[in-house]
């Protein structure tokens, strides 16, 4: 039996560093590798203290050592926990979380409460996006209700596993140009899941680093509604660019979206609103599209945006198209030439344009390039 230090370090490429994305090796988590004889001695730092990750990596490191070099080897792993140095937080609107590389732009849609429209807005600005020609992708994050994979109309569908650079990932499944993970793919959707704060974060953590999203512009994150500890779990572990929040134009709703605004506006989150949007804004009868009813109030949501000082991205009817083609899986968005698919043009132009003015000032991610401007007029870049 005859190895090196090379075989060993190629044996580590192969392991995913926790909460990373990226091998052990390439995120600096190896420290030295030490031989005697058919002895190896691994020296890694980990950031997570719990009993738990180190056993895991211990046993990963000399699984892959086994498999990949040789099975005789006597490994042994020191590992050391080290605190992540703070890095001072000069800027106010600094990115939470650690990047995620080949993801250019994370944009969490929220509501303060539920049934808003939060996952039809999601879904029919990602099929927007798609249209107007970005590589898009959508993270289906409300653990208490995942509905992006019947939105898709790939239901029954279950992520396969691929290797990326030698790891395992799982491959999001893709329709109407959107790559789509959601936790729906994984739930039995007659049970009830009951998800805690740390543990919704970590699984939705392992869809975002461990999936194979290749390259994205835009990764639109559907959260669950309301303003609880789930939200602060996602938005503090994940580089969010930002925030947009859905409301109805009733009291009741605007009263909660405007808790949601404030959430992503405390010190400790600190995730930019991109603005709000307004849904159920009118009702329009198919049949007579020039007749408005404002049957839940006028305005209300514009009328928020301008009180609290954010930006109003727009607005979309109830009409009850909408409601069918999410019910069956083929969003409005998909549409060609009708008021519809305008309206949700509109509102991801404009979002588009509130991200790049966000960007200019945050430092940590790559601002977005704008692969085609079809359909995409209001970005002035
Ligand atoms: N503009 C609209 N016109 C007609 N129906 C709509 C509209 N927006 C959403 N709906 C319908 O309202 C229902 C709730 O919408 P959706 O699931 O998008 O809300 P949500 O805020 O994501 O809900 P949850 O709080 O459960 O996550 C769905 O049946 C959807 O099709």
């Amino acid at each position: 039996m005859s190895f090196n230090k090379q075989n060993i370090k190629q044996a580590l490429e192969t392991i995913t560093a926790p909460g990373e994305g990226k091998s052990l090796v390439e995120n600096n988590n190896l420290k030295n590798i030490v031989i005697f004889g058919n002895e190896v001695i691994v020296e890694i730092t980990i950031s997570n203290p719990t009993l738990q990750a180190k056993k895991k990596v211990e046993s990963e490191i000399t699984k892959a050592i086994k498999s990949n070099v040789s099975e005789d080897i006597d490994v042994k792993v020191n590992v050391t926990v080290e605190k992540p140095v703070a890095k001072e937080n000069s800027n106010p609107n600094q990115i939470r979380g650690k990047e995620i590389p080949n993801i250019k732009n994370i944009i969490a849609i929220a509501s303060g409460k539920g049934g808003v429209g939060k996952s039809t807005i999601t879904a029919n600005t990602a099929i927007s996006l798609a249209k107007m020609g970005f590589n898009v992708g959508v993270l289906d994050a409300d653990v208490y209700g995942p509905s992006q994979h019947i939105m898709f109309d790939v239901e029954k569908a279950k992520p396969l596993s691929v290797k990326v650079d030698g790891r395992s990932k799982m491959k999001p499944i893709e329709n109407y140009g959107v790559k789509l993970l959601s936790l729906g793919f994984f739930t039995d959707p007659n049970q009830a899941v009951i998800w805690r704060g740390p543990m919704a974060s970590k699984a939705l953590n392992q869809l975002i680093f461990d999936g194979a999203w290749g390259e994205l512009d835009f990764l639109l994150i559907d959260l669950p509604p309301g303003t609880g500890d789930v939200h602060l779990s996602i938005v503090q572990a994940l580089p969010i660019n930002g925030a947009v929040v859905v409301s109805t134009p009733q009291n009741i709703a605007l009263a909660d979206a405007k808790k949601g605004v404030a959430m992503f506006q405390q010190e400790n989150i600190n995730v930019p609103v991109l603005g709000i949007v307004e849904n159920m804004a009118y009702f329009t009868p198919e049949e007579l599209p020039d007749n408005k009813y404002y049957i839940f109030g006028k305005d209300g949501a514009k009328n928020l945006a301008e009180d609290i000082k954010t930006q109003f991205l727009g607005e979309i009817p109830l009409v009850q198209s909408i409601r069918e083609s999410g019910d069956v899986g083929h969003p409005v968005a998909l549409q060609n030439g009708t008021v519809l698919e305008e309206a949700f043009n509109n509102i991801t132009k404009e979002m588009v344009a509130q991200l790049l003015k966000r960007n200019e000032n945050l430092p940590p991610t790559e601002v977005v390039r704008i692969t085609t401007m079809s359909g995409c007029s209001s970005v002035k870049k």
